[in-house]
């Protein structure tokens, strides 16, 4: 059986392209994703054939071996690179096809990223890195949010420091911040812990986990540790451009030794099916047995 059968949906259902409202509870789709860079023999197909649903209010950890893909994935979920065939939704807005400019609001209003190196302004404090995107895009904060997310990343008594004030784990907090500052649909955080510490890696695990328990944020985390994905509600694993497996609530433990499979197991052929980030049918689409 396909893992789309599985998964408990039809392949037409799977291939149909989502109306306003079917998308609810889905804050992002991708259908039929794919990516190539380059062109003829030098041709890298970076994804492979999509499909995958994000759902809101959940911590989605993507993972798999260098060149598998994810930072491409989330590139083409975030609008941030354009794809080579299928079709991305945020919402019930479909992006691809959107012109530079729309997608360049779309980003600015709709999404917050959070990347390895926290991107701040040097020159400017805490509290105005936080608030510089919607500065830059002329709306004012929700005060009671902001303030919101100000204590549940503990950086009240910060504000008014530079980033060269702050150890890194402050100023990945002051990142994560601006990254929630808009309250946005959904947030993407490229390997968030990479330059940080284990203390201050945990330190902000703990509080993207906080954003979607108590703010009800939705997170889309790329990542090479096994132990930051243990903070997720569901792991995607990525290999060669696709989604192999999925996982949910996962320990460190079971997915390093999903990795180990991985990386032992000779390059098979993964039938690419339709993954959803929620919590009834991830199980299902699973093409590997645990
Ligand atoms: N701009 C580009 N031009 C050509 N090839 C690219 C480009 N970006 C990515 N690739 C290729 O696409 C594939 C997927 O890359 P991607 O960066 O998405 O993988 P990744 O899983 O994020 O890797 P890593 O864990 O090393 O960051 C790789 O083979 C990579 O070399």
């Amino acid at each position: 059986m396909s893992t789309t059968e599985e998964a408990g949906l039809s392949t037409a259902a799977a291939e149909h392209s989502p109306g306003p409202g079917e998308a609810d509870g889905i804050a992002a789709r991708a259908r039929g994703l794919t990516k190539a860079y380059g062109s003829g023999e030098t041709t890298v197909l970076a994804l492979d054939s999509v499909d995958v649903d994000i759902t809101r209010g959940r911590f989605t950890a993507v993972m798999g071996p260098s060149g598998s893909g994810k930072s491409t994935l989330m590139h083409c979920l975030a609008g941030l690179d354009t794809v080579s065939a299928g079709q991305v939704w945020l919402g019930d807005t479909e992006i691809t096809g959107l012109k530079d400019r729309e997608l360049t609001r779309l980003r600015r209003d709709r999404i917050g990223f959070m990347f390895q190196s926290f991107n701040l302004i040097p020159t400017l404090n805490a509290a105005e890195n936080i608030t510089l995107p919607m500065d830059i895009a002329g709306r004012q904060p929700d005060r009671k949010w902001l303030d919101q997310v100000i204590d549940t990343l503990g950086l009240r008594d910060r504000l008014t420091h530079r980033p060269s004030q702050l150890s890194g784990g402050q100023q990945q907090r002051v990142a994560c911040a601006r990254a929630l500052a808009s309250r946005p649909e959904l947030i993407f955080a490229d390997e968030p812990t990479g330059n940080l510490d284990s203390r201050a890696g945990l330190e902000v695990l703990g509080f993207l986990r906080r954003a979607v328990d108590e703010l009800g944020q939705t997170v889309v985390m790329v990542t090479h540790d096994p132990g930051a994905a243990a903070h997720s509600d569901l792991v995607l694993f990525l290999a060669d451009g696709r989604i192999v497996d999925t996982m949910e609530r996962p320990t460190a433990e079971a997915v390093l030794e999903r990795m180990r499979l991985f990386a032992g197991a000779s390059p098979q052929d993964p039938t690419p099916g339709t993954v959803r980030s929620g919590v009834d049918d991830a199980p299902a689409a699973r093409t590997g047995e645990d």
